[in-house]
């Protein structure tokens, strides 16, 4: 028995040890990828040497050589894929919504000339080892093919863990091509057939007379069998992280950062509060996320305006579905700007607590330092808002540290004082404090952000919440591509307001007119227009959120904004 030992010892230790050395050099600074990448291919040669020299070699000896010859020919095809020098023609995530044969074909482009050197390399393998009778470094580079195949192709076609975390910043792309999925069809057949495969080899390893082609047997039974756990690591919760713990180490430590989550409903004042933090602290390195409700956003272009870098999130609200996307979104903004703080703002009909679940998962969690949530209210829309969309106040309300009642301008003192105690009712332990345009009013102070340990129960306990509590709502998109009169412009704004073109919750949208760009809004009722420090690679936009909207009836209003047509002549 002891006979078997050594080797199949000697398998586990280069497999597992090689893995991890790849994963180390992987985690390094770019800048070094180039030397392994030359003493990746100096091993390559010399493996493709060592196949060769000991394909004639019928001793134990020339078994380990042969195996740790084929592994090292192996290794070469990991290191240039993750390092990004042989990859393929794609080099960015799929786009939102392909799939089927579509996304595949995607997929396939990702490593597709990964995938032909390796067919080149096997090729030459068996060329080398042609003469001889030794074929163990082939056999082993052709079973570190299959477990290859058949681990991605199993994660394409969804598994449990996906074990992401395996994967540096310059490859975050590859996972919208992985999917996290219970189990999928072929995963029975490929450890069926490992298995089978495996059963084999060790039952050739144990009726094998001469020692070689015990060696022999037992390395290729043994990666077999390490192919099998690995697909078994795919769907158990089994934290595979744990074994190679030390070869992440070599990725720069994420410094913890503070998170501030700006929520509120559509028109609240986001972005402008948003503008003004960003304005005050352009010292600290802050990251902005962004999830605009519509498809294109205008918010990110807002708070660009203000020098953040800003990550726009997909369309659509931050919430359940879009869990897991969030939480790796997040990871990998972390990871690129190591940022000293993250401000988020959900679009204004988010699932709040679901938010907070994804910040609370344990693996951001552990990152952040502290934590604080404000959501800010329309002062002068909130009485009515909130008869209409009680459940989502209140969520918004209870996850929230700070309540910020903005737009302080819009409202009687005695309408405000009334908002507050409305908000206190509903959030007895949240500090309330007034604002105009984003500024708090003069004698107030934001309170300290929370740390992380002192988190309100309310937090942890909304994760599986529902998102029935927001209000669904649609949405259209007008392209401005006209230098607009901007009286016109408010004039369909006040025609909007008064329900002309549907029930429309909320429009921004920015325009250009014949002496700059512009910004405009419909937000809790009223209507504003500003100047606007636009990009000149900027689209001009219209976003309108609401019911039964009229698509035709705004895009329709809003090309005839045109400057040079003549408005009709009044009655
Ligand atoms: N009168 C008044 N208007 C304000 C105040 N704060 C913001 N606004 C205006 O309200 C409109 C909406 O502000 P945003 O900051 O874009 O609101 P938001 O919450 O980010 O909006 P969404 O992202 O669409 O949900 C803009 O026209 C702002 O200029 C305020 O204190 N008083």
């Amino acid at each position: 028995m002891t006979a078997h030992l050594w080797p199949v010892l000697f398998a586990l230790f280069v497999w597992w040890f090689s893995t991890g050395i790849i994963m180390f050099l992987d985690g390094l600074p770019r800048r070094t990828f180039k030397w392994s990448m030359i003493g990746a291919t100096a091993m390559l040669a010399a493996s493709f040497w060592g196949l060769h020299a000991s394909s004639t070699d019928l001793s134990v000896r020339g078994a380990y050589i042969a195996f740790t010859c084929g592994l090292l020919a192996w290794g070469w095809q990991e290191i240039s894929f993750y390092m990004g020098y042989v990859t393929g023609p794609r080099k960015d995530p799929c786009p939102e919504g392909c799939s089927g044969w579509r996304h595949f074909g995607h997929a396939i482009q990702t490593s597709l000339w990964h995938e032909l050197a390796i067919i080149v390399a096997g090729i030459a393998v068996v060329l080398l080892t042609r003469d001889g009778q030794n074929q163990v470094g082939t056999w082993t580079f052709m079973v570190l093919w299959w477990m290859h195949q058949s681990a991605k192709l199993n994660v394409f076609l969804g598994v449990r863990n996906l074990n992401e975390e395996f994967l540096p910043e310059h490859l975050q792309f590859l996972r919208s091509f992985l999917r996290k999925k219970p189990m999928n069809l072929l995963f029975p057949i490929s450890v069926t057939v490992s298995t089978v495969i495996a059963a084999h080899l060790v039952s050739l390893a144990i009726h094998s007379s001469g020692s070689f082609a015990r060696a022999g047997y037992d390395f290729l039974a043994a990666m077999m069998v390490l192919a099998i756990l690995e697909h078994w690591l795919l769907v158990l919760p089994l934290p595979a992280a744990s074994l190679w713990g030390w070869s992440l180490r070599s990725r720069g430590a994420v410094k913890p950062f503070e998170v501030e989550v700006v929520a509120g409903f559509l028109g609240a004042g986001k972005t402008t509060f948003l503008r003004n933090v960003l304005f005050g602290h352009s010292d600290r390195r802050t990251v902005v996320l962004v999830n605009d409700f519509a498809a294109v956003g205008v918010d990110g272009s807002l708070l660009r305006e203000r020098g953040a870098d800003v990550v726009e999130l997909p369309n659509g609200c931050i919430c359940c579905s879009l869990k897991s996307d969030l939480a790796t979104q997040i990871t990998a903004l972390v990871q690129k700007w190591q940022p000293e703080r993250v401000l988020i703002e959900p679009s204004g009909v988010a699932d709040v607590a679901a938010l907070m679940g994804v910040l609370g998962q344990p693996a951001l969690k552990r990152q952040i330092r502290a934590l604080r949530v404000l959501s800010v209210i329309d002062a002068g829309a909130f009485l009515r808002d909130f008869a209409r969309m009680r459940g989502f106040f209140e969520a918004q309300a209870r996850v929230a540290d700070v309540l910020v009642v903005n737009k302080a301008d819009l409202v009687s003192d005695a309408e405000r004082a009334m908002v507050e105690t409305s908000l206190r009712g509903l959030n007895p332990a949240a500090s309330i404090v007034p604002a105009r345009f984003g500024i708090l009013l003069s004698g107030h102070k934001l309170p300290r952000a929370t740390s992380r340990s002192g988190e309100p129960a309310e937090h942890a306990h909304h994760h599986h919440h529902h998102h029935a509590d927001a209000p669904e709502f649609q949405s259209c998109v007008v392209s401005l591509d006209i230098p607009c009169d901007p009286e016109r412009v408010r004039a369909v704004l006040l025609r909007t307001a008064e329900g002309a073109f549907g029930r429309v919750e909320r429009l921004k949208g920015i325009a250009r007119t014949r002496i700059g760009w512009m910004r405009f809004d419909l937000a809790g009722g009223v209507p504003s227009m500003e100047a606007f420090a636009a990009d000149e690679a900027e689209v001009p936009r219209v976003i309108a959120i609401g019911n039964d909207l009229d698509d035709a009836g705004l895009a329709a209003a809003f090309a005839d904004c045109a400057q040079d047509t003549p408005l009709l002549a009044p009655a």
